[in-house]
């Protein structure tokens, strides 16, 4: 078998790659980390899916892709295979989408179906797949480092011996379950046996034939005693039937005792309501007696002999039209009062008015004459005033004639000695200044004089010019002292003068006020003294009306007098009305007395003729009923003759007797029904028993059959399962020998140093490493290198024997050796190309090797280079151009 394409989508680091595989040896190389071992797992990933993955599904999907498709192209046993996978990665998982074998003539579908399938065709499923062909990296110490029985199984289980064991295995499941079988049914005819036996016990056919005899002897004395019951049956029902009838006729009479009671007490009852009445009857007589005795005495009151209806209606007419008459005067007199009444209260009220009217007439007349009075005194006094003020007035205007200037001057005259005196007052102010100057000025001549110099130019008095006009000047100040004086004396003679101006003014004042006063009061009392006559006639006129006021209140006060009067003969008038009125009102209801007595005694008679009635009927009634009476007697009297004791008795005494006698046979009877039906019952019990003993012997017949059968299928069984175990203890045995020398032969070949003398593989497949010196060694004691390099031999030697078959060659995949030169040192390298190609002469179709080493690139048929992008992260494969060297694959394929 061999790879002859890959193709590769999104897987790990695989975005897109195709690589077409050769025969022969292809090393595969690249940096670390650019995808080699994924491309080796692919292939097996391609053939055997998730089994062929340490991890999950969605692992081999590059991450951050959707999907990923792995396509691989291999031919197998001369045919051409094709088989693709797709897988989808949907959410947190991934799934298989996609699976499908294609060979020449069969396709298969689905995970499952394909692996089946891959593992058919290569008889090796994933696990043998890497246990034998394929040696992944770091791996190469797995099988060394299994225990014995694991490396047992996983050798046998290369070598398909592993079935035997499975077949063995059934067949011992089945003995198993034959024997489980076997021994319930042996279990089950034990049992049938103990109750047979137990059935058998019982006697089953005597104890039926004793019941059976017995129940004959019981249906025998039945039909004995039902005949001899026959006649005494029937001397009771005759005795019966005479106690029946004379109890009937008992019933009868007593039921007639019962109505003749029913009638008598009836009877008695309507006599005492018969009695009731008659006292009823003598009770409303008595009343209507009453009645009429007083309707007697009524009648006397009245203007009537008779109490008949006709006459009672006339006059009760008579009586009502003359009260009408008699209300009605009385409501006309009532308001005849009520006028007069009224009319005495206004007339009253009237003179009340007219009298307080004629009071304050009279009380503003006298205060009209009081005033008048002082006002008269007023004028007298005004008049006297007036001709004082004349007089002064006068005198005061006399007065002026000696006045410097006339009354309207004076204001005048006074302002112009004003004015003079202003200037007089200021002729002295300039005076007095000048003067004071002047003395000053002389009293400094004086002083300069007096210290030898000029006073006015301050020089040396000696010849000045200004010495000469102090005398002047003495004399000027004379002059000015005299001046002064006449000035200070006009000033005081003008003050003067004003004064008395001022006085003349104030007067002209004074007199033009008086003046106008006097104009005043004369007016005043003119006035007044035009009026006084006028204000006299007033209180006269007012004093008059008063009068006039005082005489109506007086007539209006007769008026109401005599008003007064008229109400208290109307109120007599009405008085004798009522009276009468209650005369008519007595005299109408002894009439009203009178037809009430008239009706109550009516009523009365009546009554007494309906309680005559009813009595007739209730004597009637009792009359009835009495006749009832002596028919329901007659007939019980008959009743009573009819029966006959002794005949009765004599009935009694046969009923007794017959009915003792049945007693005693129906008991009888009952036990020997009771005991019929559990004999036949018992008897039925019996015949059961007797079946089921029956079908137990059958039942016992036919599982003593069946366990004889099983019995032998057992011992079948049993010598199947010895037959494959001794089987595969041979075939291992052969196995293991042909494993062992070809392991010895291949570490050999490996091996460059002469440490070891052989490998020991024992039947339990246990190994030894046996030292030139012939001592054992573990293979776990090698060293890390030899280890690699006793694995390397030992997957060989595997593949070589299962490639040389248990029953002829069989197709064998690659062999895949992923780093196999990791531990070895460069002699060992030579010698693993070695092995290789002599692998390759043992007919290996094709082997794969993942290296660095370039004695190993060197020796390959075919190169493939594995890069890595860096920028990207994604690999690419490629054949290394020209590696293949045509000649040596030619000779390399020319054994095939
Ligand atoms: N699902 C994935 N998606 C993308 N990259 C992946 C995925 N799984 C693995 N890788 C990357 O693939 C690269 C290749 O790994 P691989 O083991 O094939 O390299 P190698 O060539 O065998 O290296 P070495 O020489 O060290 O054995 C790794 O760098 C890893 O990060
Ligand atoms: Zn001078």
């Amino acid at each position: 078998m061999r790879f002859d394409r890959v193709r590769l989508e999104h897987f790990k680091c695989y975005a897109d790659a195709d690589l077409v595989l050769e025969p022969g040896v292809t090393v595969i190389h690249g940096p670390n980390g650019s995808g080699k071992s994924s491309l080796l797992e692919a292939c097996f990933f391609a053939l055997y899916g998730h089994r062929a993955l340490d991890k999950t599904l969605d692992d081999v999907v590059t991450i951050g892709a959707e999907d990923a498709r792995i396509e691989l192209w291999f031919s197998h046993a001369g045919r051409d295979y094709h088989v693709e996978r797709e897988i989808r990665v949907r959410g947190d998982s991934a799934q298989t989408t996609t699976c499908v074998l294609e060979g020449p003539d069969e396709t298969v579908d689905g995970a499952t179906d394909v692996r089946a399938r891959v593992t058919e065709l290569l008889r090796m499923d994933s696990e043998a797949f890497v246990n034998c062909a394929y040696v992944r990296q770091g791996e190469v110490n797995k099988l060394i480092n299994a225990s014995p029985g694991d490396r047992q199984d996983m050798i046998d289980d290369l070598l398909q011996l592993g079935k035997l064991e499975t077949y063995r295995e059934r067949a011992k499941n089945a003995r198993l379950g034959v024997k489980h079988v076997r021994d319930d049914k042996r279990g089950a005819l034990s049992e049938l046996e103990s109750q047979i036996t137990e059935k058998e016990d019982e006697e089953l056919y005597q104890r039926l034939n004793g019941l059976e005899s017995e129940l004959k002897e019981v249906e025998n004395e039945v039909a004995q005693l039902e005949t001899k019951r026959e006649p005494a049956a029937e001397t009771r029902q005759q005795a019966e039937t005479v106690l029946e009838e004379y109890r009937e006729a008992q019933a009868d009479i007593e039921e007639l005792e019962s109505e003749i009671a029913d009638l008598e007490a009836a009877i008695e009852k309507r006599e005492a309501e018969r009695e009731r009445k008659a006292d009823e009857i003598s009770e409303h007589r008595e009343t209507a007696e009453e009645r009429r005795s007083e309707r007697a005495s009524v009648l006397a009151e009245t203007e009537l002999d008779r109490p008949e209806s006709a006459a009672l209606e006339a006059r009760r007419e008579e009586l009502e039209s003359r009260l009408e008459e008699v209300r009605e005067s009385i409501q006309e007199r009532l308001l005849e009062k009520q006028e007069h009444a009224s009319t005495a209260e206004r007339a009253a009220e009237r003179a009340e008015e007219h009298t307080a009217e004629a009071q304050s007439k009279r009380e503003e007349a006298d205060e009209r004459e009081r005033d008048l009075e002082s006002d008269r005194e007023q004028l007298s006094e005004r008049r006297e005033k007036l001709s004082a003020l004349e007089e002064t007035v006068a005198t005061n205007r006399e007065a002026f004639d000696e006045a410097p200037v006339d009354r309207d001057g004076v204001e005048d005259h006074r302002e112009s000695v004003a004015s003079d005196l202003t200037d007089a007052r200021e002729r002295v102010a300039e005076l007095e200044a000048t003067l004071t100057a002047k003395r000053e000025a002389v009293a400094e001549t004086e002083r300069l004089r007096e210290e030898g110099k000029c006073p006015e130019c301050g020089q040396p008095v000696e010849d000045s010019p200004h010495v000469e006009t102090l005398d002047d000047d003495r004399e000027a100040v004379a002059d000015l002292e005299a001046e002064l004086e006449a000035a200070r004396e006009r000033v005081t003679e003008l003050e003067e003068r004003l004064r008395r101006a001022e006085e003349w003014v104030e007067r002209a004042a004074d007199l033009d006020q008086r003046e106008s006063n006097l104009e005043n009061l004369r007016t005043l009392v003119d006035e007044q003294a035009g009026n006084f006559e006028e204000r006299a006639a007033a209180v006269e006129r007012l004093r008059e009306e008063a009068d006039d006021l005082e005489a109506e209140a007086a007539e209006a006060r007769e008026a109401a007098a005599e008003a007064r009067e008229e109400v208290a003969t109307v109120k007599t008038a009405i008085g004798d009305l009522n009276t009468e009125k209650s005369t008519v009102d007595e005299a109408l209801e002894r009439l009203d007395r009178v037809v009430d007595l008239n009706e109550a005694i009516t009523e009365h008679e009546d009554a007494v003729a309906r309680l005559r009635e009813q009595r007739a009927n209730l004597t009637e009634q009792n009359d009835l009923r009495r006749e009832r009476l002596a028919e329901k007697r007659a007939e019980r009297r008959e009743l009573a003759d009819e029966f006959d004791e002794d005949q009765v008795e004599h009935a009694r005494g046969e009923k007794e007797r017959a009915e003792q006698y049945l007693e005693k046979i129906d008991a009888r009877l009952e036990d020997l029904h009771e005991r019929e039906i559990d004999l036949r019952d018992a008897i039925g019990g019996v015949r059961n028993d007797i079946e089921t003993l029956e079908s137990l012997h059958q039942r016992h017949e036919e599982v003593s059959a069946t366990v004889d059968r099983l019995q032998s299928l057992y011992d079948e069984a049993y010598e199947l399962q010895e037959m494959y175990a001794d089987l595969r203890a041979e075939l291992r045995q052969r196995n293991v020998r042909r494993l062992e020398s070809l392991l010895n032969e291949t570490f050999e070949l490996l091996y460059q140093n002469d440490s070891y003398a052989r490998i020991e593989l024992d039947g339990e497949y246990d190994l030894t490493v046996f030292q030139k010196d012939g001592e054992p060694l573990d293979p776990e004691q090698l060293s890390g290198g030899e280890r690699a390099i006793f694995n390397l031999a030992l997957r060989c030697a595997i593949y070589r024997l299962l490639a040389e078959g248990i029953e002829g060659e069989t197709p064998m995949p690659p062999l895949i050796l992923d780093e196999p030169t990791v531990f070895l040192d460069s002699g060992h390298v030579s010698k693993l190309v070695e092995l290789v190609e002599t692998m390759r002469g043992f007919g290996v179709e094709q082997i794969l090797v993942v290296s660095h080493d370039e004695e190993l690139v060197g020796a390959a048929d075919d190169l493939v280079t594995v890069e890595k992008d860096t920028t990207t992260n994604r690999s690419s494969v490629g054949h290394e151009g020209g590696a293949i060297d045509a000649a040596a694959l030619a000779e390399l394929t020319g054994d095939d």
